[in-house]
């Protein structure tokens, strides 16, 4: 197996670091030109930067969850604002000592990141509709600016808060620590995107489904990126109001959450460098040609947005990067993802699944009814039946402790209630779609990476490297011929890889227990017998429980060792290969004449 194990590397050499080297250079481009700005800039310039920095810090939080994580929120302008109003309104009401500082640093962070624990909840508590994530994203702000306008004189109602003692800095000192936190939030955000947990992020935009059966809560990674992030807005905020010496309700409001909706579209979604240049160049543009065109200007900027959208949908990063790479042709990195053998505990007693008495009904339409059936490690059930007898019914109600009607399921001794998906992959439960439920945008090597986060974690600083996969999944890998293709996208895979691909997720978190919907459907011929095997190998030498739902009863013959047939929601028969096969009911069943 270590041979094996070894053989499937994509670059296993390379020190783990070298990933990080393309960031920190940039980072290191980044802080010369900060440091060399107020020797080359006007005055004017330099403020208008200073606040375009902090602006900038508010769009990579922004670009995080939009561009990486797939949740569009018009409200990371109200955490900015909390954080600004929160030092504002400590400098005002408590005065400018060492202590109050440390307060107003405090409050700028961990108040937005309360916020936005509460707003994250709103919007991805378990059972949300996706359109609760809108509402709430567009309420927030909404809500935030009224208080701060019916705040009297306390919050300074419309004027906002001036006037108030802030740091004596000079203005190239500004600049230098507005730039450099800019570039440092940039740095490190762009480290935790390439990291393990970064590509976790990304699952979470590709497929949700897959990431609750491979034991991780979706919402609760929502969740805390949102109050993360909401955390780093409200730093950014203390430092806008520490600068400019002046708080104002829009800062809250819901027009700068679509300005930094507009600077992360225009610069390019999903880079960090492409929110950076929007904010930068809009703001920069803004401050130069809104006098002379004052009114026209919101104008042009809307415009521009529609076509550079219409056009250029990725915005103008793609265009830069391109100049960049011809200017600077970088070699491109060999992966530094390696498979090697998990050592995960072998369990010394026999898996099981057990079901009793379920039911399922959709309105008055029964679609399962008493449905009794136990399988033991070891055994590969298939579930057969015409078409729409219930098969696929039955593995949800396996898979998700919320869609039974009735009845109990029991895995390893563990009954699943009405736990959602994530919770019962933890008793050894894993789920195979008929559809491959894969993340496209992720590479294969980070697939499996993120197949082994309930087990192994993830690191949020480091990319990805060894992958641990259990004798299961190697096996599988090896039948298929998907460890040669460790550093291919997803997306690129042919059918046959991504049906192999999802199967050797479920796998690689050493499940117990597994239900398989079609996993050949579509397959070619040569390609069926693959997984044939190893599926067959799984039950005869893994002594998994495995439950498979087929159409083609040749292949069912080939591999299994019990057949149940599915019939009006009713277990027609639970039986031998050869029972089944032989069995006139079944034969009648088939011919369409079965009974009722
Ligand atoms: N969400 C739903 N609402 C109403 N009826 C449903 C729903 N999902 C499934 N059904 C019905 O339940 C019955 C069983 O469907 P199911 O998909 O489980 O059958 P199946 O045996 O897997 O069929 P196939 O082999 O075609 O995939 C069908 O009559 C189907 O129309």
């Amino acid at each position: 197996m270590t041979d094996a194990a070894t053989a499937i590397t994509g670059g296993a050499s390379l020190s783990r670091f070298r990933p990080l080297a393309a960031p920190l250079a940039a980072a290191v481009f980044a802080a010369i030109l900060v440091a060399v700005g107020p020797y080359l800039l006007g005055h004017y310039a330099i403020n208008i930067l200073i606040r375009a920095f902090f602006y900038a810090v508010v769009a990579l939080t922004l670009d995080i969850l939009w561009g990486y994580a797939g949740i569009l929120t018009f409200g990371q302008a109200a955490f900015f604002g909390i954080g600004a109003y929160a030092a504002a309104l400590i400098f005002t009401h408590l005065g400018f000592t060492t202590e109050t500082i440390a307060l107003a640093f405090l409050l700028a962070i961990v108040v937005p990141m309360i916020c936005g624990l509460l707003v994250g909840w709103l919007s991805f508590y378990t059972g949300a509709s996706p359109l609760y994530a809108s509402v709430v994203s567009l309420a927030f702000p909404i809500v935030i600016s009224q208080l701060i306008y019916s705040g009297g004189t306390f919050t300074g109602s419309s004027s906002g808060l001036v006037g108030y003692e802030t740091f004596d800095i000079r203005t190239k000192t500004w600049f230098w620590i507005a730039g450099g936190g800019l570039v440092l939030a940039g740095t490190l955000l762009a480290v935790l995107m390439r990291s393990e947990l970064g590509r976790l992020i990304v699952a979470v935009r590709d497929n949700e489904t897959r990431l609750a059966y491979l034991g991780i809560d979706p919402n609760k990674v929502k969740i805390a990126l949102t109050a993360g992030l909401a955390g780093i807005a409200g730093l950014a905020g203390l430092g806008y109001a520490s600068f400019s010496g002046v708080v104002a309700p829009e800062i809250t409001g819901f027009v700068f959450g679509t300005q930094l909706i507009i600077y992360v579209a225009l610069g390019g979604r999903g880079t960090l460098i492409g929110p950076i240049v929007g904010t930068l160049g809009i703001e920069l543009m803004s401050a130069y040609l809104s006098g002379d065109l004052p009114y026209v200007w919101q104008l042009i900027v809307g415009l521009v947005f529609v076509v550079v959208i219409i056009v250029m949908p990725k915005g103008l990063a793609p265009l830069l990067a391109g100049a960049v790479g011809r200017l600077l042709p970088l070699p491109r990195l060999a992966s530094t993802a390696r498979i090697v053998p998990a050592t995960d505990p072998v369990a010394t007693d026999k898996a099981s699944i057990d079901i009793r008495d379920v039911t399922k009904s959709f309105g008055s339409l029964k679609v399962l009814q008493g449905i009794d059936l136990s399988i033991a490690g070891g055994e590969l059930v298939s579930l057969v039946g015409p078409n729409g007898a219930g098969k696929t019914t039955l593995m949800r109600c396996l898979g998700d402790g919320a869609e039974r009607s009735g009845g109990s399921v029991t895995i390893d001794g563990h009954d699943i209630g009405a736990r959602p998906p994530h919770s019962i992959v933890g008793f050894g439960l894993g789920r195979k779609f008929q559809m491959a439920t894969i993340f496209e945008s992720l590479t294969v090597g980070e697939s499996l990476r993120v197949a082994r986060a309930r087990i192994d974690g993830l690191s949020p600083v480091l990319p990805i490297s060894d992958i641990a996969l259990p004798a299961t999944a190697l096996a599988v890998m090896e039948a298929t011929g998907l460890g040669d293709h460790l550093d291919r996208e997803v997306r690129h895979l042919s059918h046959g890889q991504k049906q192999a691909l999802e199967l050797t997720m479920v796998l690689a978190m050493s499940p117990r227990v597994i239900l398989l919907d079609e996993p050949t459907a579509g397959l070619t011929k040569v390609d069926r017998q693959r997984i044939g095997g190893a599926l067959a190998s799984l039950a005869r030498d893994h002594g998994l429980a495995v439950i498979l739902v087929e159409h083609d009863l040749d292949f069912v013959r080939t591999i299994s060792s019990r057949v149940v047939v599915l019939h009006q929601g009713r277990i027609l028969l639970d039986g031998t290969v050869d029972e089944v096969v032989h069995s006139e009911l079944v034969k009648s069943v088939y011919s369409g004449a079965g009974h009722d």
